[in-house]
């Protein structure tokens, strides 16, 4: 089990590091557009799995949209502290 500021920071070293086969570094060479569109995609399954789907599915899907948010924000240069303090 992994934290928020856990999960970023191994992101970071990911996209820094850049090792082979991780789909973070495909997710951020692909770019700002295709990332968006992959949090657009989540978000619905976020939505249809609260609707429909059990409490863990709803719950796994919030944690792929929150790893996508998280994509976009190395993609953008944005730290968590940038984001929590608008919360
Ligand atoms: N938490 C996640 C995570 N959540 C979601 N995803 C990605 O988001 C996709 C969402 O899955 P879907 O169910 O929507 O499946 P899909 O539409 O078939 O997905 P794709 O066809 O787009 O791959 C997954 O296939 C993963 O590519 C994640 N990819 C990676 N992580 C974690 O990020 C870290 C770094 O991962 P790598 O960069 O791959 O090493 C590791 O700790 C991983 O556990």
């Amino acid at each position: 089990m992994k934290s928020f500021d856990e999960l970023f920071a191994e992101l970071a070293r990911k996209a820094e590091e850049r090792p082979a086969g991780s789909g973070t570094v495909a997710a951020l060479d692909a770019g700002v557009h295709q990332i968006g569109k992959k949090i657009v995609e989540e978000a619905a399954e976020v939505w249809m799995a609260a609707e429909y789907q059990s409490q863990d599915e709803a719950a796994e899907e919030i944690s792929q949209l929150l790893y996508h948010l998280q994509v976009m924000m190395l993609a953008k240069g944005l730290k968590p502290e940038d984001i929590y303090r608008f919360l």
